[in-house]
């Protein structure tokens, strides 16, 4: 690491206190004026969570910790390397949500380990990156707790008024932020400096990658984000704390104990509980494969000895935890009664056990499907590794079918998106894509699919894809031209809570357009005639023609097939990561970009079990406890 071309130690002192509760805010900050700061980790940081502090300090005093810092902030260049930088570019890209403010678009960590696992590493090792400069700049080795990690883009239109990071009750527990450029401004974007509003220079920060800023979350440093006004800027922000107990990690591995208890006692289902519950119910498994809360597992291991075991069938007695005497009781009549009713709420797999092979689960799923290793049970549906390389897509292609993947694991954890209350908006239809345009999607099921629609979180939704794309341009002949130039099709993702809209449309930045396959639209041997795209009070309405008689439509002539929109996404982004191309002339262009994917994601993956607890250390953890 390249110390600072201004690290701004020792001269950047700003107002020392004796005494944080009595002294009152800097003179040149009208609290009033202060832009309320919203946080990009609302999903991850819901009121009332386990260990919230917030009351403990009035927001935006110092910490008594940080009232005699020699310095309050610092800038220092080449934490993260370029390459790393470009990794978390494609990272965020790849698991980003819309939501928190205007123009911006971010992936918590929560977001990335819930889109997709084995993206965690480059976000795992430049938060530890982050994490060191930050403790060796303020003399706080080993003090600080990772309070929240989340990559953030600030697209043209974007700024953020003059605050500090602790300016919200919630928000105390932030004693230290950092903000990591990802990409430079001049280059990547235009404008969007950070400034301090008063104190030692450099008042002014240009973003460049791998440079870090780092300051005191408190009123010391007021600062402001200037408009973006091209381009895509890209930042890692990290906060920290000195209270170990708002570490970002256990606080969603507690909340999901606590889910995960009042489930086994037969309490609130999944669709009665808190969106944000959920979502932490959801990623349990995926979170704690990280490795890193090993304190939280064995508590949870410790207290709750039923959840080390695969998720068993409601009724049937739960086979004794390991090491353990006597038999957990049998699942309680409630419990039974709960399942019974649930039909329509998927059980949430939440055994801790599940998890490992949860994130270590199939790669290839993420891949273009081939033709070849057909589940003879359903030709249409081809299983095993995909083929990849030169030639796969046109080997499915030619095999006359668009075969669309049934349930597979990650269905969990892709394409659903975050049913956070942060994106009720996009739910209620508040913004374009909303509800609205998922409307068409029924009525587009049925044309295509003869009862596709009906499919919940898959078929039925995953239409709103068509409903979504196109803009009407064209008729049938155009659109085989563009399904020959320019056609990635996704289908399975999508639970219509927005977050589809927004992988599309970053899809569509890239001139990728994506059209969802009904789970159940197509019979053996068919083929994608063609479509019909109608406007409708505004919503576009799709209707698929399919048959089986090549001669009476094209079949698209090259197709890469992605099992989800956000699979989709993560292939293009990569794409973008290793070629720079940052538009796709063509399906064979892509695919041509995307040889190195499933080395890539192999090599994430091993990177990811490398982080991961065993059975083996658990045990060890469990005896020692
Ligand atoms: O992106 C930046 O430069 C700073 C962002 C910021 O101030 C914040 O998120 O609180
Ligand atoms: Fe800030």
């Amino acid at each position: 690491m390249t110390a600072g071309s201004y690290a701004a130690k020792g001269h950047c002192r700003k107002r020392q206190r004796a005494d944080p509760e009595t002294t009152p805010g800097p003179p040149t900050v009208d609290e009033t004026d202060l832009e309320e700061k919203s946080d990009p980790g609302t999903s991850v940081s819901p009121e009332g969570i386990a260990g919230d502090t917030a009351g403990s300090a009035e927001a935006g005093h110092p910490h008594p910790r940080l009232a005699n810092l020699p310095s309050v902030r610092t800038v220092i260049d080449g934490v993260l390397s370029p390459e790393l930088c470009r990794e978390l570019i494609f990272v965020f890209r790849s698991s980003s949500t819309v939501g928190y403010r205007p123009h911006v678009c971010s992936a918590t960590i929560h977001d990335v380990a819930a889109t997709a696992p084995w993206l965690l590493p480059p976000l795992v090792r430049a938060r530890h990156a982050v994490l060191s400069a930050v403790e060796a700049a303020f003399g706080l080795s080993l003090e600080l707790a990772v309070e929240f990690t989340g990559l953030i883009g600030w697209s043209s239109g974007a700024a953020l008024g003059w605050h500090h990071d602790a300016n919200r009750e919630y928000l105390a527990r932030r004693h230290v932020s950092a903000v990591l450029y990802l990409n430079n401004q001049g280059q990547d974007f235009d404008t969007g400096d950070f400034r301090f509003q008063d104190g030692p220079e450099p008042l002014r920060i240009a973003p460049r990658a791998g440079r870090l800023v780092a300051y005191t979350a408190d009123r010391r440093n007021v600062h402001c984000v200037e408009e973006v006004s091209r381009g895509e800027r890209c930042t890692l922000n990290c906060w920290f704390s000195l209270e170990p107990q708002a570490a970002e990690d256990p606080q969603v591995v507690a909340v999901e104990m606590e889910v995960e208890v009042m489930r086994e006692q037969g309490g609130k289902t999944g669709r009665e509980m808190n969106p944000k519950r959920r979502l932490c119910a959801r990623e349990l498994h995926v979170w704690c494969s990280t490795g890193r809360e090993y304190q939280v597992l064995q508590q949870l291991c410790r207290n709750h000895p039923q959840l080390l075991l695969p998720r068993q069938p409601r009724n049937r007695p739960l086979p004794p935890p390991p090491g353990s005497e006597s038999p957990p009781p049998p699942p309680s009549p409630a419990i039974a009664t709960t399942a019974a009713a649930s039909n329509d709420a998927p059980p949430v797999p939440l055994s801790v056990r599940v998890l490992g092979g949860t994130s270590a689960g199939p790669l290839h799923d993420l891949l273009p499907l081939g033709s070849q290793g057909a589940d003879p049970a359903n030709p249409a549906i081809p299983s095993g590794p995909a083929p990849f390389g030169p030639g796969a897509a046109d080997a499915f292609v030619s095999g006359g079918a668009l075969a669309v993947l049934p349930e597979c694991w990650w269905l969990r954890y892709l394409g659903r998106g975050l049913p956070t209350t942060m994106y009720q908006q996009l739910r209620d239809g508040g913004v374009e894509g909303g509800e609205k345009r998922r409307k068409t999607v029924a009525a587009g099921g049925e044309a295509a699919g003869g009862g596709a629609g009906g499919d919940a979180g898959g078929g039925g939704t995953a239409l709103s894809g068509g409903g979504w794309e196109g803009g009407g341009e064209g008729g049938g002949g155009r659109r085989n031209a563009d399904f020959a130039e320019s056609t990635v099709y996704g289908g399975g993702g999508g639970r219509g809570d927005g977050y589809g809209d927004l992988r599309r449309e970053r899809l569509r930045h890239l001139g990728l357009h994506v059209l969802m396959a009904p789970r159940r639209g197509f019979e053996r041997g068919e083929q994608l005639l063609g479509e019909k795209r109608t406007e409708e009070k505004g919503a576009e309405q799709v209707e698929w023609r399919l048959g089986n008689d090549s001669g009476r439509g094209v079949a698209p002539p090259l197709l890469l097939w992605f099992p989800s929109l956000t699979a989709a996404l993560l292939a293009a982004q990569f794409a973008w990561f290793r070629t720079g191309a940052v538009r796709f002339r063509s399906a064979k262009q892509l695919q041509t970009a995307l040889q190195g994917l499933p080395e890539y994601a192999e090599q994430r993956m091993e990177d990811l079990r490398g982080g991961l607890p065993t059975w083996l250390d658990l045990g060890s953890m469990l005896s020692d406890g």
